[in-house]
């Protein structure tokens, strides 16, 4: 009890407190060259406050636990409980420095807030919020040429992982391109990976606790997978790169997956505490038969893209120097198709398949709302939170 009503010293601005919501960043602590007085100490403070781009989990973590070493000295409070992730990691932060000197953490801290970049630096008249948003819309691109809604995954410095705001940008994306102009939609990522599935950090912040977060975040997969389900026109996923989870998954409710050679197919799902999602449970069965699919969801085997193509999950796999010209001169020709025949196709093949689908979508979330609380879970999102583990 005494762990769960610890509460961390306020400090920095309140964005920074909810030190999970992006992914970690290396953090590079500057050599001290003097001793910081009380008001370099407090200067810096102000600093961290200005800070307009969120400097990562792990530079948050640092800062947090030289302030509070410099401000209480070495930890003293118990240790939070295991399901209490954000209090949990920054009491390890904080007590990792063991009893380093007051002094010390102070200037350590100075030095940290001067090495965060400049260009991280808010000026003191700088559009916040705005810039906020459209940094966020920014991990999902969305453009529309030559008959083609092209919907990109665009977060590399994060191997394209997908956060709960770009969930919710795709399924905007989706509703649009459900009545634009065009006449199919193609998926791909930027950069080297396609995508590596839900961001691991989603769930590690939870303001009101993981049960409400669990709860939100199955109602929040439920209604995106229904928008693939539900999805109208041909829609096709370029895999330029390496997939993991969720967005492997999606892709056996795809209607045609290109890939290039340097593609692979990864759903360790097992590994990470959770279940099958994506309605991947019925589709990857009925796709590659029970015995493949058991080894995709069930035991984690990464499929190469000739493999997943072997399997059926892949249309077609093409050599990575020709990747790009070849599938988009060809997405380009089959956007001039009548688009209303291409739509009444797809829906005469989905239509048989729908209700099932919804109630596949349904049981899976409400499974992973379950799994996400289990402790096999938390321990997997902590091992790769604090980089003990990696796929
Ligand atoms: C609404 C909620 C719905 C939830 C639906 C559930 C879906 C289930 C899944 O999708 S399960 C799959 C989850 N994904 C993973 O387990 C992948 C985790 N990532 C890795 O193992 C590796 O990062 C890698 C193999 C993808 C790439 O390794 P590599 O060494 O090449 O690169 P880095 O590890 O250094 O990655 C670069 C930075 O990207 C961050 N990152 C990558 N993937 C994720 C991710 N899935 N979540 C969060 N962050 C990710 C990584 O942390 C590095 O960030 P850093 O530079 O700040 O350290």
């Amino acid at each position: 009890m005494t762990a769960l009503t610890w509460r961390p010293a306020r400090c920095w601005c309140p964005s920074l407190l909810q030190i999970f919501r992006f992914p970690v960043a290396q953090v590079h602590v500057g050599r001290p060259t003097m001793r910081a007085s009380q008001q370099d100490f407090e200067n810096a403070m102000n600093q961290v406050k200005l800070l307009k781009e969120d400097p990562g989990n792990q530079v948050k973590l640092k800062l947090y636990a030289l302030y509070k070493q410099a401000t209480d000295g070495p930890c003293n409070v118990p240790k939070p409980g295991v399901f209490d992730l954000v209090n949990k990691a920054k009491w390890e932060a904080w007590n990792a420095l063991g009893s380093l000197p007051k002094e010390t953490a102070r200037q350590n801290y100075v030095d940290l807030v001067s090495s965060l970049s400049p260009s991280s630096q808010a000026s003191s008249q700088g559009k916040h919020g705005a810039d906020e948003k459209t940094q966020e819309s920014k991990n999902i691109v969305v453009t529309s040429e030559d008959g083609i809604t092209k919907i990109v995954f665009n977060r590399p410095a994060k191997k394209n992982a997908i956060t709960f705001q770009m969930y919710q940008d795709i399924i905007l994306a989706l509703k649009s391109a459900s009545t634009d102009n065009s006449a199919i939609t193609v998926f791909t990522g930027t950069g080297d990976y396609y995508c590596s599935g839900n961001d691991l950090t989603n769930f590690t912040s939870a303001p009101n606790g993981m049960e409400e977060a669990a709860r939100k975040g199955a109602v929040l997969l439920r209604e995106f997978v229904n928008s693939f389900i539900d999805f109208p026109k041909p829609l096709v996923a370029v895999v330029n790169g390496p997939a993991v989870g969720i967005s492997v998954t999606l892709l056996g409710l795809f209607d045609a997956v290109y890939a290039s050679d340097t593609a692979t197919f990864h759903t360790p799902f097992s590994q990470l505490g959770q279940t099958s999602e994506a309605c991947s449970s019925y589709t990857f069965p009925k796709i590659m038969g029970p015995a493949k699919a058991t080894e995709m969801l069930l035991f984690g085997k990464k499929l190469t893209a000739r493999e997943a193509w072997a399997q059926g999950l892949v249309s077609e796999v093409f050599p990575e120097s020709t990747f790009e010209k070849e599938v988009w001169t060809r997405l380009k020709a089959y956007a001039k198709l009548p688009p209303n025949s291409m739509r009444i196709s797809k829906e005469l093949i989905r239509k048989n398949e729908k209700e099932k689908l919804y109630a596949v979508n349904a049981e899976e979330c409400t499974i992973l709302q379950a799994k996400w609380l289990s402790e096999e879970c938390v321990n997997a999102i902590m091992n790769f939170v604090s980089r003990k583990s990696k796929l």
